[in-house]
């Protein structure tokens, strides 16, 4: 499908980055136009990959290309303040020519935690295609502040957008990573699974049909409303025909029963393991799978085995399932699109972290004022100078 990414803030400007240099890498061809919003210079100007043209800097009035230091509140006060700016660059989008909008942000810091949500609500108010938002979750020892700008932007931008698509850090960290090479990993890992989940609906004009592709309206209407979250798991096959698979082949060089176990099997590993948001998956309300890899590795048989086992897991009569055919590819994959989860601890621990930070803030500002005031206060023993 074709998509309009606007990535907010920092982690959402670098994760747009990654995904064009994703979409380029696949020939994926499902950004229409990447747009990246900040309010600090710095972060914009370190892009690689978004066209200059469309990087928008808001809030120079206010933070001067500072950044809003993790003040969400500023973060959307900016952002409504500057529309206009946003909009000037989406002006330049066809927008006739997309499929849906995707914000993307980093939901613990100020600027694409404070402002994304406000701009699904103005693109909402204009435009006929859904958006859809990827908000990235903050890790657990990131502190109170951040949990609680994550808590407080989860529940409007949740609100705002047709569908919001989630990734937790939390679980994608890795023990020794420095932080800056962390991000760079868990963002491939990003773009990988949603770039591959995009791209799929963006098939049709090649010269492989695969046997069912995924249509974008099909993406759409699994999207829908809610959150969602996805899961991922491939295999490298052996495509030069020399290997140990080729020695099962039938004489037309496709064994069905060996692709279908694969792809169910495949199916299970990615629903059953590290989701982007990890969730009890009955609770998903509708489903899609993808599978991806060389056509020719690829059957619908194995695609509705799969499709019918996630309908046994989840319970819902909502699961679709199509091919994303990758030709040249050594790797045979599922994607596992689930959405509508309702049954999220982390999202019920990021609640309750960010309402304790929430009281106890109140209450340290509350001792914090009085305190103050006896310090400063003699009891009318001194004169102020004036
Ligand atoms: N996955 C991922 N997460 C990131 C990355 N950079 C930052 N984060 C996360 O995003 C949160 C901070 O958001 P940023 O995007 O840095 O903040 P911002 O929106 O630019 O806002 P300010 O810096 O406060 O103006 C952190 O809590 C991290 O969890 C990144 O490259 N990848």
């Amino acid at each position: 499908m074709k998509l309009a990414l606007i990535g907010f803030g920092q982690a959402g400007g670098k994760i747009v980055d990654e995904f064009l240099a994703y979409d380029d890498a696949i020939g994926g061809g499902f950004i229409e136009s990447a747009i990246a919003v900040n309010s600090a210079t710095t972060d914009i100007q370190g892009l690689e990959n978004v066209p200059r043209a469309n990087r928008v800097l808001i809030g120079q009035a206010r933070v001067k290309g500072h950044g809003v230091g993790a003040d969400n509140e500023l973060g959307a006060t900016v952002t409504e303040e500057d529309i206009d700016e946003i909009q000037g660059a989406i002006d330049r989008i066809p927008v006739h020519e997309i499929d849906a909008f995707l914000i993307i942000a980093g939901m613990g810091g100020g600027t694409g935690s404070g402002g994304a949500p406000v701009l699904a609500t103005h693109l909402k108010k204009i435009y006929s295609q859904p958006v859809f938002g990827l908000g990235i979750l903050p890790a657990m020892d990131e502190g109170g502040i951040y949990t609680l700008n994550a808590a407080r932007s989860f529940q409007t931008f949740v609100r705002e957008v047709d569908n919001l698509l989630v990734f937790d850090n939390d679980v994608w960290r890795s023990a020794g990573e420095s932080v800056a090479d962390g991000y760079d990993r868990i963002n491939r890992e990003i773009v990988e699974r949603f770039g591959l989940l995009f791209a799929a609906g963006e098939v049709g004009n090649g010269d492989h049909v695969a046997e069912s592709v995924v249509d974008s309206s099909e993406i759409i209407n699994t999207l829908n409303d809610g959150i969602s979250t996805i899961g991922y798991a491939s295999e490298t096959v052996d495509t030069t025909g020399n290997g140990l698979l080729s020695s099962f082949k039938e004489e037309d060089g496709f064994d069905e029963g060996t692709a279908t176990n694969r792809m169910t099997s495949l199916v299970r590993k990615s629903t059953l393991g590290r989701l982007t948001l990890p969730c009890d998956v009955s609770s998903a309300d509708r489903g899609l799978v993808v599978a991806t890899g060389p056509p020719e590795e690829l059957n619908r048989k194995g695609v509705e085995r799969g499709r019918q086992w996630l309908e046994d897991e989840t319970g819902s009569m909502e699961i679709r399932g199509g091919d994303y055919p990758m030709p040249h590819r050594d790797e045979v994959g599922a994607i596992v699109l689930l959405s509508g989860v309702t049954d999220v601890p982390r999202i019920e621990k990021l609640q309750q972290v960010a309402i304790d930070a929430q009281d106890r803030t109140e209450n340290l500002q509350a001792n914090a004022d009085e305190e103050f005031t006896s310090l400063v206060d003699t009891g009318g023993e001194l004169d102020a100078l004036f």
